[in-house]
């Protein structure tokens, strides 16, 4: 039908148009109709839609074959085993100016469906031998919490918008997870933490088939140069077998370390945890020249005073652990490069009681009646000059390698030598431990150090015995804290720092979890090993050989065996109560049969000698073990002569004609 008049002249040009179109009537009734503007835009609008989807089609095979391609080269074993420490030691250092930022961005990404990603831990954990773990949702919160940054996290976050995944977060070291006594180690310092943004697989893997370069920052420059942290950091792996929704994690025990070790601070029973350790292994120890007792304290420590440097008889060493004036360059060039550093601290007014009454005989504390009696006359009785008087002020200080004199007078100068020695000891250490909290510092060394349960259990060595303790008053103990004001500076801060690492890494319910365990564990082996279940005065030690050391005014205690015992149990359990020099000799006989046996005929040949002089040995230390007693008589003439002002610079090393003497007679044990 033609259109009316009534209709407008642009319709009935449409329909002459529409009219001359060779198509189908309902067509033209369509661009006729009143409603054809409608039809027109649900058409466009069709036209639209087929598009998207044939991109989104496209796009998804693009994320398919990228996310296939990703997960066959996730590994779970780590291919370069030197530079885990590296990375963590990264992670250390950046930990507290980036943390905020990656929790921020950790946080708002796990807002977007915390439900959804909680459950899927729950049911992605898998222990490193290949074993389901059940329950694990807890546990991956704790990780969660530690989420910390490094420059990693921008790298990462690029590498997201390549690969279209989600980065969840980079971790800075994923802990360990207890099961029973098995351990579940969440993976590896450095570990990437992915969701990739497909089908809710949530991957948490070490990430990288290529090198995963960390841009160097100023942060990751160690003071000393030490690792060139981040850079060449290579975590790589072969994923043999993805799981969706199963997690997967590994955790290599670190043996490459240095412990510096303290006086006073529960350092022995340390030393004896890596001695078991090391020895029970077969790991190499950077021990004293010439069987001694401790790396030629208290001068600044040289590489040459490690046995093997010097004739390059030992290629690789593990394990540092013996009393030295802490000197990081020299340690760097005996230890590798990936090696753990820690130490651990007191609280300076327990330890000055401790040292005053060991170190009783040094010049600053000889001729004076009482503790008090010295911190009210010091200005009297100490005099810098005098050898070992470093003892009775700041050793903890000096330990580490800086001066222990400082004028208190001027409090600036204080602040800022404790500040620059705080600085320089986070930089230098991984962890440090508190004495105070010996079983929690055990916790988090076993986790830095990826060990076992088993690893870190001992027994309470060089404890003194009740009757050689005096109780302080809150009065001197505040003239304790003004006398060591360097030393309770260091304890203060690291003492804080201490419970920020086991908040942060651990948790205080889990570390008490912990704790029970490990003295449980405790508990079983001195039912086991002890005969009188716990320590016992030197007089009552049976054998003469596992005697412990005694000096000054302290009586040390030390332990005898359960009868009976015999085979692997017996030689665990001697080794546990094995004082330090004792271990220290056996251990250098272990790795130097034949020097061994030539310093022990020289040890005889000096004491020998030495017999046809006045005797000084008292009976008790004379009833003592061949190497101890030798020590023991070599200790009263060195202590006399040892280095006049441990803190001038010509005293960093001994001469070489002070060192040949020292050799001689193997003396260097100034001082227990
Ligand atoms: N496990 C454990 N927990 C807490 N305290 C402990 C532990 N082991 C040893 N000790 C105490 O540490 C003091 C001895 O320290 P050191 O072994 O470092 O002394 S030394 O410098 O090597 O001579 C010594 O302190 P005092 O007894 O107050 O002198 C030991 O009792």
């Amino acid at each position: 039908m033609p259109p009316s008049a009534r209709k407008s002249i642009k319709e009935r040009e449409l329909f002459s148009l529409t009219s001359s179109l060779p198509c189908a009537s309902w067509l033209k009734v369509l661009l006729c109709s009143p409603l054809r503007y409608l039809w027109m835009v649900l058409m466009a609008l069709t036209v639209l839609c087929v598009a998207i989807q044939i991109l989104g089609v496209v796009w998804q095979s693009r994320n398919d074959k990228m996310l296939s391609k990703k997960l066959l080269n996730v590994r779970f074993t780590i291919e370069i085993q030197g530079t885990l420490p590296t990375e963590q030691r990264d992670w250390e250092n950046l930990r507290s100016s980036h943390a905020p930022v990656v929790e921020e961005e950790v946080r708002s990404q796990e807002e977007g469906a915390p439900k959804q990603s909680a459950k899927e831990n729950q049911k992605v954990a898998v222990h490193q031998d290949g074993r389901d773990e059940p329950g694990v949702e807890r546990r991956l919160q704790v990780h969660h919490q530690h989420l910390k940054l490094s420059n990693t996290f921008n790298k990462v976050k690029d590498s997201r918008k390549e690969e279209r995944g989600k980065v969840l977060a980079v971790k800075a070291a994923l802990p360990k997870v207890t099961l029973g006594d098995d351990e579940l180690h969440l993976g590896v310092p450095g570990s990437v933490v992915l969701q990739l943004g497909h089908k809710a697989i949530r991957v948490v893997s070490t990430l990288s088939h290529k090198p995963f370069q960390v841009p160097l920052t100023n942060q990751l420059k160690s003071r000393n140069s030490l690792a060139p942290l981040g850079t060449n950091s290579v975590v790589a792996g072969v994923i043999s077998e993805v799981k969706p929704g199963i997690a997967t994690s590994t955790c290599r025990p670190k043996n490459h370390i240095v412990f510096l070790k303290t006086h006073k601070t529960a350092s022995s029973t340390i030393l004896n945890i890596l001695y078991r350790y090391g020895d029970s292994r077969n790991l190499t120890f950077a021990l004293p020249l010439n069987m001694h007792s401790q790396l030629f304290y208290p001068f600044f420590f040289a590489s040459h005073f490690v046995e093997g440097v010097r004739s390059h008889s030992v290629k690789k060493f593990h394990i540092m652990c013996n009393h030295m004036r802490f000197r990081p360059p020299e340690v760097r060039k005996v230890m590798p490069q990936d090696t753990f550093y820690f130490s651990i601290l007191k609280n300076p007014v327990a330890m000055m009681e401790s040292i005053f009454i060991y170190y009783k005989s040094i010049p600053a504390f000889h001729k004076v009646r009482s503790l008090d009696d010295f911190l009210d006359n010091s200005w009297r009785s100490y005099n810098t000059s005098l050898p070992n008087n470093h003892y009775a002020r700041n050793i903890l200080t000096f330990d580490f390698g800086f001066d222990n004199n400082v004028a208190t007078e001027t409090p600036g100068d204080l602040e800022t030598r404790a500040a620059t020695a705080i600085g320089a000891i986070e930089e230098d250490f991984h962890l440090i431990l508190i004495s105070e909290y010996f079983d929690e510092s055990m916790i988090l060394l076993k986790r830095a150090l990826c060990w076992s349960l088993d690893d870190i259990v001992s027994f309470k060595l060089n404890s003194r015995s009740e009757r050689a303790r005096n109780m302080l008053s809150p009065h001197t103990a505040d003239k304790i804290r003004a006398w060591n004001a360097l030393d309770w500076r260091l304890y203060l801060h690291f003492n804080a720092t201490f419970w920020q690492r086991v908040d942060t890494t651990v948790g205080r319910e889990e570390m008490r979890r912990e704790v029970t365990r490990l003295r449980e564990q405790r508990a079983k082996l001195a039912k086991t090993c002890l005969k009188d279940g716990g320590a016992v005065d030197p007089s009552q030690v049976q054998d003469a050989g596992l005697k412990p050391f005694q000096y000054g005014a302290a009586i040390i205690q030390g332990y005898n065996l359960n009868p009976g015992l015999d085979g692997p149990t017996k030689t665990h359990c001697q080794n546990l109560i094995t004082p330090e020099l004792q271990y220290t000799d056996t251990l250098y006989t272990k790795q130097f049969p034949e020097l061994a046996t030539r310093q022990r005929q020289a040890a005889k040949l000096v004491a020998s000698q030495r017999q046809l002089g006045p005797a000084k040995v008292s009976p008790d230390k004379a009833a003592m073990a061949g190497p101890v007693r030798v020590r023991e008589a070599r200790h009263s003439r060195t202590a006399k002569s040892g280095p006049r002002n441990p803190n001038a610079q010509n005293q960093n090393d001994p001469c070489p004609t002070v060192l040949s003497k020292i050799t001689a007679d193997r003396s260097d044990r100034n001082m227990p």
